[in-house]
C-alpha cells in the first residue's frame, strides 16, 4: 500500500474527497497558468534552507540568515509579522492570512480543504503558484512527496538539491501544537489525537529526507 493510502486508512480520509480537491486546484489554476517548478528548484539548489514550522518553539525566531526562507502555512504570519518574508510558502491555505507578494505558494489540494481552495484562492491567484495533489498527479498538479505543510517542504527542499537544510519551529514530540498553526488559536495549546499523528507523520518524513540525503 502507497504512503498516501497507508495515511488514509490511519485516518479515515476518502481517496475520492483527496482527488475531488485536486480536481477543484487544477481548475482553478486553469487562468493564465505558468509553471513555477524550475524557478522554485533554481532558486534552492545549492543553498542554505531554513524550513519553518508552526511549533510552540516559532517565538523563538527573531531572523533568519539562511539563503532561502521556506514557511509551512501558519508559521507564514508570524515571519511576516517580524518583518521576514518566506521565499516559499507551503501551504494548504487553512493557516495563512497574509499573501506575500513575489513568493512561491506551493499549494495542496487534500479531502478537507476544499473549502479554503474556493475561500482563499482569490487572494492568491495573482501569485506564483504550484499547485500538489496527495493522489496521482494529472493536470497541472504535481507530487513531491511529504505530508504535512512542514515536512512537505523538507522534502521540496532534499529535492530541489539545498546545500543544508535547517529547521526552525518544529517540535513534533512535546505534544503542543504552536498558536501560528491556525489563525483562530490564541495561544499553543495541546494537540488532538490527529494532530499528535500528523506530527509523527511529519516527524518520520524529515528524518528520512536527513537520513537518506544530508
Ligand atoms: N508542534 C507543532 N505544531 C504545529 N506545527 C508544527 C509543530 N511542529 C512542527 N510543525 C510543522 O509546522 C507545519 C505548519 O503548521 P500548520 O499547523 O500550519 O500545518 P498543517 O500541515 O496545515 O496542519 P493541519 O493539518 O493542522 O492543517 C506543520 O505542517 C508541521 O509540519
Ligand atoms: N484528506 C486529508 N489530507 C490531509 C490532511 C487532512 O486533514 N485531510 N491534512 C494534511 C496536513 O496536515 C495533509 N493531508
Ligand atoms: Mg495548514
Amino acid at each position: 500500500m502507497n504512503f498516501y493510502s497507508q495515511i488514509r486508512r490511519q485516518f479515515g480520509f476518502r481517496e475520492e474527497e483527496d482527488y475531488y480537491s485536486a480536481v477543484l486546484l487544477d481548475q482553478l489554476l486553469a487562468n493564465n497558468y505558468d509553471d513555477y517548478t524550475e524557478e522554485l528548484r533554481n532558486l534552492i539548489r545549492g543553498k542554505t534552507v531554513a524550513v519553518v514550522g508552526a511549533g510552540p518553539n516559532l517565538e523563538q525566531v527573531e531572523y533568519l540568515d539562511e539563503d532561502v526562507i521556506i514557511s509551512s502555512d501558519g508559521a507564514t504570519n508570524y515571519l511576516v509579522s517580524k518583518g521576514i518574508k518566506p521565499d516559499v510558502i507551503v501551504t494548504d491555505l487553512d493557516g495563512i492570512t497574509v499573501y506575500p507578494k513575489n513568493s512561491i505558494y506551493v499549494v495542496l489540494a487534500h479531502g478537507n480543504n476544499t473549502e479554503y481552495l474556493i475561500s482563499k484562492f482569490p487572494f492568491i491567484s495573482d501569485r506564483k503558484l504550484i499547485g500538489t495533489c496527495q493522489v496521482f498527479p494529472f493536470g497541472r498538479l504535481k507530487l513531491f512527496g511529504g505530508f504535512t505543510d512542514g515536512d512537505r517542504a523538507v522534502v521540496l527542499a532534499s529535492l530541489f538539491q539545498a546545500k543544508a537544510i535547517r529547521l526552525y519551529g518544529m517540535d513534533f514530540d512535546s505534544g503542543i501544537v504552536g498558536k501560528y498553526s491556525k489563525p483562530y488559536y490564541e495561544n499553543n495549546l495541546p494537540a488532538s489525537w490527529i494532530k499528535k499523528n500528523k506530527l509523527k507523520i511529519a516527524k518520520h518524513v524529515v528524518e528520512e529526507v536527513f537520513n537518506k540525503t544530508l
